[in-house]
């Protein structure tokens, strides 16, 4: 007894540690330093139900089902022999029934739940212990503990990354079932810890000293500093391996445990399941209510009458009809408003909820079987998963969808671009005219270029002609698109490069730039290798001043070998024309019509912008921009600040214009949904312009819509003041 009341006090203790939890502090191979916290292990438990607490906890939710707690009601009132009228058992047995097929169908399900908790919580990862590798079993790793992983194994807990196999500590990561994401995403470990490669000695005398932000869900944010020997590192998402992602491509990788079990990212996500109901259901609910209504209402009329005719008359009959001596008439009709509810009880229609029950079991089968549902080429039909919402699928009134990826293919292409007010890309016949481009048309012809992308396709020649010559505004131009991006390279073989991004925009941008001589080609936390022309460059990244959707552009800062420093900045051309110099105001009115006429053709477009920076204040920028960056507070808002502060009185390089397929089928299926008046919403980041022409090109917006109206507020309030 002592031992349990124990046990469920640091239970709670460690409960309301967690609750409270500000900020996470842990230090790597030190145990009983982590343990002091009471961070939760890394077991998970996804089952509902244990064998004690099976049936209380089941029948209580069963029992919140309006059915079920009806038919109680009735068994309740036919225990009661003054007011029983049927035998009890009239009641018990369905409702038995019905309770126990639901109670075998529930206690399936959690025992499949305890199954693969079982499961997952036995699978095994080698562990660093006193020095050496050992294999552990996942619920036993720790918070602290220093793991190895392997390839194509799964990660069993949110790790910061310290070292791996592959050049420049990087790791490739598939995180399909986090976010359904299929290319691989890359991870780089930070240069101080990916020093320490393989090597189990320096691991075990590693004591880097995590603070992080406390458990939450967001997949894309995680904000912390890792302190070693004296100096603080910021850490950021792309240091850290979540649970629940699978490690390809990369033999090995070591890694710190920072989140486990019910604290990580995944399952912080697996929130409670609600459960949903249809419209019909909340109708039957209603009607049953109603009719139960009519049923008190009968009943009390008919107590009534009894009351009045056990007053009146009753005394007459007593011959036939002997009675207790003490009942009083108000007794016998409270009495027998109770028998009527159970003679009546045939008005309430409970049995409509099983008949509604089988009707979409069956309907679902129905949708599996539908071969106008069937798509033969991956051989995947429709498939019900679940049984008790099938009748709202005629009811949807609007359909939310996203454009990149779900109306478009998501395959960019890098089609046009505009550097310093010339437009390339278009083709024209020799009389000046415009001309559509065909497959049969001469491409452009890379063989120069040995690092080349076979796959890139390009007509316009002129533009090859230009760099080549050794235009200082196209040399810039791809210059740029080399150096400000995210993308990872991948190179295998020497020679064989592969791009892996986050955004596909950035990797048809990156893959441009390389065909036209300016290969992107390796990248380290703090250098950037591009092969320029044919003449290996390496730059020194001094900052990335990354993309999010509220800055909607992305700049890096680096150093040239000859020790030129210059920020590179992309992104939605309102926002960059914003930053420009005056300089660049002849400039602008060029590249504007030019970006009209992309944005025209449905082209996703990009400005692209440079400015040249001194040496002095950057230094001092920098040290500002390492003390924000390591910051726990208001980092975001400190950064942006800074960020703000050096995007401006930047010189105008050009625009690009890069083209997104719609999907097969995509304005056919549009109209249709239009015919049925269901209302589509499309989520997009994109030009207000490029996004109208993708509405009319799929159909979403036409010809004869006179009155297409556009809500230009930047608020929640003032999108609600405009649309009313
Ligand atoms: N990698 C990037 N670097 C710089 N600017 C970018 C980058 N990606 C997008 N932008 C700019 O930021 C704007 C907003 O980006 P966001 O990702 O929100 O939308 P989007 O990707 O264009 O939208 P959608 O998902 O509908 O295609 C874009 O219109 C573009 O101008
Ligand atoms: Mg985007």
């Amino acid at each position: 007894m002592f031992c349990f009341t124990d046990a469920l006090f640091v239970h709670t203790a460690s409960l309301l540690l967690r609750l409270s939890e500000k900020e996470r502090l842990l230090r790597a191979n030190d145990r009983p330093f982590n343990l002091s916290f009471h961070y939760a292990r890394n077991a998970i438990k996804t089952s509902k139900y244990n064998v004690l607490t099976f049936l209380p906890l089941n029948l209580l939710v069963q029992f919140t089902r309006l059915a079920n707690a009806y038919f109680l009601l009735l068994l309740i009132l036919q225990l009661i022999p003054e007011i029983s009228s049927l035998p009890w058992f009239t009641t018990a047995v369905p409702l038995v029934i019905v309770l126990s097929i639901t109670g075998v169908k529930d206690a399936n399900d959690d025992i499949n739940r305890h199954r693969s908790d079982k499961q997952v919580n036995n699978r095994t990862t080698e562990v660093l212990v006193d020095g050496k590798l050992k294999e552990e079993r996942w619920k036993n790793v720790q918070v602290g503990d220093i793991v190895k992983l392997q390839n194509n194994h799964f990660i069993p807990a949110d790790i910061l990354l310290l070292s791996s196999s592959e050049p420049l500590n990087l790791v490739y990561v598939e995180t399909a079932d986090l976010d359904g994401e299929t290319n691989l995403k890359v991870k780089q470990a930070l240069t101080v810890t990916g020093e320490l490669g393989n090597n189990l000695e320096a691991y075990s005398s590693f004591t880097g000293e995590v603070r992080c932000e406390p458990p939450n869900n967001r997949l894309d944010k995680f904000k912390g500093t890792l302190t070693m020997s004296g100096q603080t590192h910021g850490l950021d998402n792309d240091k850290v391996l979540l649970r629940g992602c699978t490690l390809r491509n990369t033999d090995w990788c070591f890694g710190l445990v920072i989140f486990a079990g019910p604290d990580t990212k995944l399952m912080q996500n697996s929130g409670k399941s609600k459960f949903k109901r249809t419209r019909i259901d909340r109708m039957m609910n209603i009607l049953v209510l109603c009719i139960c209504g009519f049923l008190v209402t009968l009943c009390s009329v008919l107590s009534i009458c009894n009351y009045l005719w056990e007053t009146n008359e009753a005394s007459g009959f007593t011959v036939f009809l002997p009675r207790l001596p003490d009942t009083s008439a108000e007794l016998s009709s409270f009495f027998i408003f109770w028998s009527y509810v159970i003679v009546l009880n045939t008005v309430v229609p409970i049995s409509l909820y099983v008949s509604v029950e089988i009707i979409r079991l069956g309907n679902s089968f129905f949708i599996d079987w539908d071969r106008k549902m069937y798509y033969p080429k991956k051989d995947t039909p429709a498939q019900a998963r679940t049984t008790t919402l099938n009748e709202e699928l005629g009811q949807i009134k609007y359909i939310f969808s996203d454009k990149t990826g779900t109306l478009t293919q998501n395959i960019m292409t890098f089609n046009k671009c505009s550097i310093n007010g010339k437009a390339y890309g278009e083709l024209y016949d020799f009389s000046g005219h415009r001309v559509e481009r065909t497959d049969r048309m001469e491409r452009v012809d890379f063989s120069w270029n040995q690092l080349a992308d076979p796959k890139f396709i390009f007509h316009d020649h002129s533009l090859v002609e230009t760099v080549r010559e050794g235009n200082p505004e196209a040399q810039a131009f791809f210059r740029l698109l080399a150096l400000c991006h995210t993308v990872m390279p991948e190179e295998r073989k020497e020679g064989e490069l592969n791009y892996q991004a986050q955004s596909p925009d950035e990797s048809a941008l990156v893959t441009a730039a390389r065909n036209f001589g300016f290969v992107f080609r390796s990248r380290t936390p703090e250098t950037i290798t591009v092969m320029e022309m044919g003449r290996k460059v390496v730059y020194e990244l001094v900052a990335v001043l990354d993309f999010s959707n509220v800055r909607k552009r992305m700049s890096v800062i680096v150093r040239s070998p000859e020790g030129k420093i210059t920020l590179f900045c992309k992104g939605a051309d309102m926002v960059i024309y914003e930053r420009l110099h005056p300089s660049s105001d002849k400039l602008m009115e060029v590249t504007t019509k030019h970006l009209n006429e992309y944005a025209g053709d449905g082209l996703r477009t990009l400005v692209l912008a440079y400015k040249d920076l001194d040496g002095s204040y950057l230094e001092e920028w920098r040290k500002r921009h390492h003390d924000a960056s390591i910051a726990m507070e208001g980092r975001e808002e400190r950064l942006d600040e800074l960020y703000e502060e050096i995007e401006k009185e930047m010189t105008l390089l050009g625009a690009t214009a890069v083209e997104d397929k719609l999907q097969d089928g995509v304005p056919h299926t549009i109209e249709q949904l239009a015919e049925a008046d269901i209302k589509i919403w499309v989520l997009t980041g994109d030009k207000q312009e490029t996004a109208e022409n993708i509405g009319y090109a799929c159909n979403m917006l036409r010809e004869d819509m006179n009155d297409v109206f556009v809500v230009s507020a930047n608020t929640a309030e003032g999108v609600r003041k405009e649309l009313q």
